[in-house]
């Protein structure tokens, strides 16, 4: 249960969120917004009104038999009755309408705001599970609709509005009948309020299993996990952990449900009670004949619309509680400020003629492993570099930090003598391109694959075809029906799938379109026959021959074409230079170098024993 503190800062916390949405609605949409209001002021006005109306119709009804003028009376009284209860269906279905638009609207720029966000957060953030409980509570907001909280409160506005003139009626009668219902039914909506924020607190929990849940499903519609799931006959592994994972998702929401059961009918129980003693108070009224027929049905009626009424108001309040602990984590992504890598630093680069590391030291968040230490290295304009090491060395994080993409834990990276952290990102990505073993395979066309902007016009196809030509995949272009506008994805019309190679291709010819002069390859081969391969060493050597380059790679052959050569073992520079004082100094490189060509050198004796 939330302590008093936890809850003045969900409410305060709340009463931002709310400001925030309403804000965005009212910049978003002013008129629509203001009708929307104004209709619900209007039907909320309705009910006493209709109660009233009854309790005359009633009456007028009940000595039709003994006046006849009271059948005219009745008649019209019956046509305004179902006037206005048509009135309030359509009043309602047109504000459904209304806020629909307006939730598409919003949610449409708070989707967009968020992106931009999940882009510009550094990529530290992502390596804390806890973020991604945010990220999901922020989708939620926006596909569970939060931004419906302000219909909600609107909506609990118009509902205290006519709750008002129902007491009203009920007070011209008695008193003490307002005040009885008041207090029968606030401990119905306490109840139903804390049910709602005990649900919530039991999702949190459900939510590790929930993603580990989602992952696993998805796997069953994955082509290649099929494949694997085929040839490694792992179905009944990952069947019984799905099962494992859905019963405990499932038992875990169950008791969510149970506890909502629990409480809601112990509350529906109070609103009955109380509903029984008001009734028991009237008809002893009838009894002593203070009350008509007509006056009885009409506050009867009132009874049951005020306890909806609160019913409502509860249920509302407790949705309104519910989607604000969504809104709020959506505030906290939308809020975030990005220190790091500002597109907003001055400091601008044109040309990108040194990059220096000094003293490096890097861990990943939330672990004291150093996968970086100590490094000091200078990479200049036109060096051709290339850096090989074991699995894990921390190649790859190497290259990560020259990216910016993490910010060190001790020492600099300097790019023309400045501070990484002190330039502006935006301008030192446009001088550089990345191809990273691991890069994405957008479901799109070969096209956007490669230039990834809007402006496609011929001059920019022709770029493209050009680019694909100097990584030979012009041919493979010329058998595609939609050439350059062909899905690379058989899951749309007229699609084509690539082989692991073609893909690296494709990845270099993104490189070749950016037309950098600074590029990075992480592992670029890893997918391709020998052939290709030196063919891929030789395109990036032409590629490159005026550029800078970073390359890491595991095959240590095409080293040789490097100016220079860093070796890494386990975060540290080990050993640096040619290729032949590499091997003239016979350390790791020499036994690396050697313990690949062992499986070419035929002579060898020993060809498959490394030493
Ligand atoms: N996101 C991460 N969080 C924590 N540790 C990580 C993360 N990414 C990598 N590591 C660890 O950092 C070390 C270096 O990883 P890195 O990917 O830089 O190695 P690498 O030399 O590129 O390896 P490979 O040759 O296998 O690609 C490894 O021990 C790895 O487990």
């Amino acid at each position: 249960m939330e302590d008093t503190s936890d809850f003045k800062k969900s409410f305060s916390l709340f009463i931002k969120s709310q400001t925030y949405f309403l804000k965005l609605i009212i910049k978003e949409h002013p008129k629509l917004f203001f009708l929307f209001s104004l209709l619900t002021l209007f039907i909320s006005l309705l009910p006493p009104f209709i109660i009233y109306l009854n309790k005359e119709l009633i009456d007028s009804i009940s000595i039709i038999s003994s006046n006849s003028n009271m059948l005219k009376t009745s008649i019209i009284l019956l046509s305004i009755f179902f006037f206005l209860n048509y009135l309030d269906s359509v009043i309602n279905l047109i504000n459904e309408y209304i806020f629909s638009k307006i939730s598409y609207t919003v949610n449409y720029v708070l989707k967009s705001l968020l992106i931009d966000k999940y882009i510009a957060i550094p990529l530290k953030e992502y390596e804390d599970s806890s973020f991604y409980d945010t990220i999901g509570l922020s989708n939620s907001a926006i596909d569970g609709n939060g931004v419906k909280v302000v219909q909600e409160v609107i909506s609990i506005i118009g509902s205290m509005i006519s709750a008002i003139g129902i007491f009203g009626t009920l007070l011209s009668i008695h008193w003490s009948l307002p005040i009885a219902l008041f207090f029968s039914s606030l401990p119905g909506i306490i109840f139903l309020v804390m049910a709602k924020q005990k649900g919530f607190d039991m999702q949190r929990e459900v939510s590790p299993d929930e993603r580990e849940l989602g992952f696993t499903d998805g796997l069953f519609v994955n082509r290649s996990v099929l494949k694997e799931i085929k040839l490694f006959n792992s179905g009944s592994f990952l069947i019984n952990k799905w099962s494992y994972l859905f019963k405990k998702v499932r038992n875990k929401k169950m008791s969510i449900q149970k506890w909502e059961v629990k409480t809601q009918s112990f509350a529906a129980l109070v609103l009955q009670i109380s509903s029984l003693g008001v009734s028991i108070f009237l008809v002893l009224q009838i009894y002593r004949g203070d009350l008509s027929i007509g006056s009885y049905v009409a506050l009867l009626t009132a009874v049951t619309a005020i306890q909806g009424i609160f019913g409502g108001i509860g249920g509302s309040l407790g949705n309104v509680f519910e989607t604000a602990i969504y809104n709020n984590a959506l505030l906290k992504i939308l809020n975030y400020k990005i220190n790091n890598t500002s597109d907003n630093n001055e400091k601008k680069l044109v040309d990108i003629q040194t990059i220096c590391f000094e003293n490096a030291t890097f861990s990943y968040p939330k672990t004291s492993i150093k996968v970086l230490e100590n490094v000091n290295l200078t990479i200049t304009k036109g060096e051709k570099v290339s850096i090989v090491g074991a699995n894990g060395s921390g190649k790859t994080t190497l290259v990560n930090c020259i990216l910016g993409l993490y910010q060190l834990t001790s020492g600099k990276i300097k790019v023309n003598d400045i501070d990484i952290k002190e330039i502006n990102i935006t301008d030192y990505y446009k001088d550089i391109s990345v191809i990273f073993q691991d890069f994405t395979k957008y479901k799109y066309t070969l096209k956007e694959n490669i230039n990834f902007s809007n402006e496609t016009n011929d001059l920019a196809e022709g770029e493209i075809f050009e680019s694909l030509k100097k990584v030979s995949l012009d041919e493979k272009v010329l058998t595609f029906k939609e050439g350059l506008n062909t899905y690379l994805t058989k899951e749309m019309p007229n699609g084509s799938e690539l082989s692991g190679g073609e893909w690296q291709r494709v990845a270099l010819a993104r490189a070749v379109y950016k037309n950098t002069n600074f590029i990075v390859l992480d592992e670029p081969t890893a997918a391709l026959d020998p052939i290709a391969e030196l063919e891929i060493f030789n395109m990036f050597h032409n590629i490159s021959k005026d550029k800078t380059s970073v390359t890491v790679s595991h095959r240590i052959g095409p080293t040789k074409l490097s100016d220079r050569i860093i070796v890494i073992e386990k975060g540290e520079i080990v050993e640096e230079g040619t290729f032949n004082y590499l091997m003239s100094t016979k350390g790791l490189y020499y036994k690396m170098y050697k313990a690949q060509s062992k499986w070419y050198d035929s002579e060898s004796k020993q060809a498959l024993t490394i030493t």
